[in-house]
């Protein structure tokens, strides 16, 4: 059996980083080269579940963030056998939606939910791949707020140099910190 520490370096070792993409001064950290190893995706999802685990109070729904959130936050849902809800750029979702505008390292968007998709005082884990800005996470943070979630994030990358954690005010679980 691997440690913690051992599970997360590997998975560092297997992924890639790319100077200036999609903007000059941006390091783009591409979760896509760890996934495309089986293996060590194998130990990544592992790490993930074990992290969601030991939250506490137990996590009782999934929130993914479109789009690599899903690659996490589903497998996280289907392993902890809860629900799963997305979290999309506007225009995505069908029905009645709540919409926030938001900023990120390389560009603004807007992210929704579906009205009526969480409970008051649900323990909601919003999942997504990467806190950079924090502006994807604390927009999705801002979402289920409104609708009187209970939030906690968790994240396979954290970029600590942009000090996203700064702007969100729930508690946030990141795997790496670089
Ligand atoms: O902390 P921030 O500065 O907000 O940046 C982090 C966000 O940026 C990326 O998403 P992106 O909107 O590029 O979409 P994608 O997942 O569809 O590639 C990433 O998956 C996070 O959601
Ligand atoms: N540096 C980065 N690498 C990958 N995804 C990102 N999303 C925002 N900043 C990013």
């Amino acid at each position: 059996m691997m440690s913690e520490n051992d599970q997360i370096n590997l998975i560092k070792e297997h992924l890639k980083s790319y100077k200036d993409f999609p903007k000059q001064g941006v390091v783009f950290q591409d979760i896509f080269s760890v996934l495309q190893n089986p293996k060590i995706a194998n130990v990544l999802y592992d790490v993930l579940l074990n992290k969601a685990k030991s939250i506490k109070p137990p996590v009782e729904c999934i929130a993914g963030v479109d789009s690599r959130g899903f690659l996490f936050g589903s497998v996280l849902a289907r392993e902890l056998e809860i629900p799963f809800i997305p979290i999309r750029k506007k225009g995505k979702l069908p029905g009645s939606t709540k919409s926030v505008h938001y900023k990120l390292e390389y560009k603004e968007d807007d992210l929704e939910m579906q009205e009526g998709v969480v409970r008051e005082g649900q323990k909601v884990l919003v999942v997504d791949d990467l806190l950079a800005t924090g502006g994807s996470l604390s927009a999705a943070c801002e979402l289920l707020s409104q609708a009187k979630a209970d939030v906690q994030c968790l994240v396979v990358i954290e970029l600590s140099e942009l000090q996203g954690r700064k702007i969100i005010n729930v508690p946030i679980h990141s795997l790496i910190v670089c």
